[in-house]
């Protein structure tokens, strides 16, 4: 029997184009030589819309019976810079969702040092929301949201929107059945851990799970017991990504922790999107904990030998696949 085609939605309240500078070597209040300038359309919600229909489009067994994801995107997208993004949502067949608002769409300054293999982000606060544009967006996410099985709640809250606004959202998106992951960081991470509802899979990088808990966690033990916190409270999933050390990934059935192959490095931009991604197909999937840490670590390794949002070809992505470390936390 074939399996139900699995359907996502992201939200994207902040988008953003990011313009990646390579300036190797660059020194912090110094006069710096650049080497080159790209831009790419994204935020946490683009990028995990277009790395899931990455694969969903490389893994030629489904796509063969016609079991493909459908992905779509939503969120507020300015009027006056939204070609980028709209070519990237039609070259990945994402469906295009966005709510659009006048101005521009803020634009994301990320400085890459090659030679360190170090990538700086610079992430501007972005158009401020009205109510109206809310409103239009709140019937949108509705209506998208009762079709869903997924339903990916991503990035920073622009102004206009209030801290608690996702877990709002995630209250009545879990009532409604459908399976909610949040990545997100600041008052709108501290608003929707301390909501009575937790979203289904949470993927705090550790210095937002740090900030958000408002005390340091120190070793994996206390890593590990803070994500078991929020499985007590509610959640299926936590994964705390930790950079290149990899990513602790917790749910009922087990802890496991993933560690990256080493690669080469383009930009980390877009690491933790790819890691949302591949837990996400993993769920869809129903994936053990183990096989979803070593698929999600092989995208976000993937995701940054790349600049934008993208999976390697399925051959490459398989061989980072294996070479994932996996191991009982
Ligand atoms: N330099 C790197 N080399 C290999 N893998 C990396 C590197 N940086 C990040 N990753 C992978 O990407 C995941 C997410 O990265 P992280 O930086 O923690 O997320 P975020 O982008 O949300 O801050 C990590 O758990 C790891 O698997
Ligand atoms: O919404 P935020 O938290 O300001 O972050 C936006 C930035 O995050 C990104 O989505 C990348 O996120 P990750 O590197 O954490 O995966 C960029 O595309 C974007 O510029």
């Amino acid at each position: 029997m074939t399996a139900r085609p699995g359907r996502v939605v992201t939200l994207t309240l902040n988008p953003a184009l990011d313009l990646t500078v390579r300036a190797d070597g660059w020194q912090r209040g110094q006069v710096n030589a650049g080497q080159d300038l790209h831009q790419t359309a994204g935020g946490k919600g683009v990028n995990v819309a277009s790395i899931l229909a990455d694969w969903s489009r490389a893994d030629w067994s489904r796509a063969a019976q016609g079991d493909t994801l459908g992905v779509t995107a939503t969120g507020l997208l300015g009027r006056d810079n939204a070609a980028p993004f709209e070519a990237l949502l039609l070259d990945k067949g994402v469906t295009d969702a966005f709510v659009r608002v006048n101005g521009a769409t803020r634009v994301g300054i990320k400085l890459v040092d090659s030679a360190a293999q170090e990538t700086t982000d610079l992430n501007l606060p972005g158009l401020s929301a009205t109510p109206a544009t809310l409103a239009e967006l709140d019937a949108v996410l509705t209506r998208l949201g009762a079709d869903a099985d997924v339903v990916v709640l991503a990035g920073s809250l622009p102004p206009g929107v209030p801290a608690d606004h996702y877990a709002t959202l995630t209250a009545g998106l879990r009532r409604a059945g459908v399976f909610v992951a949040l990545d997100t960081s600041g008052p709108a991470l501290n608003a929707a851990l301390a909501a009575p509802v937790l979203p289904d899979l949470i993927k705090p990088n550790i210095h937002e799970l740090e900030t958000a808990l408002g005390r340091p966690l120190t070793g994996d033990a206390e890593i590990l017991a803070a994500a078991r916190t929020l499985l007590d409270r509610g959640a299926r999933t936590v994964a705390v990504s930790q950079g290149e050390r990899g990513a602790l990934i917790v749910t009922a059935a087990g802890a496991v922790f993933a560690r990256p192959p080493r690669v080469t490095v383009v930009s980390t931009v877009g690491a933790g999107d790819a890691m949302v991604a591949g837990l996400i197909s993993a769920h869809l999937d129903g994936l053990d904990p183990a096989a979803a840490a070593r698929r999600a670590t092989a995208f976000s390794a993937g995701t940054i030998t790349l600049l934008g949002p993208h999976l390697p070809a399925p051959a490459d992505l398989n061989a980072l696949s294996a070479q994932v470390e996996v191991t009982t936390a």
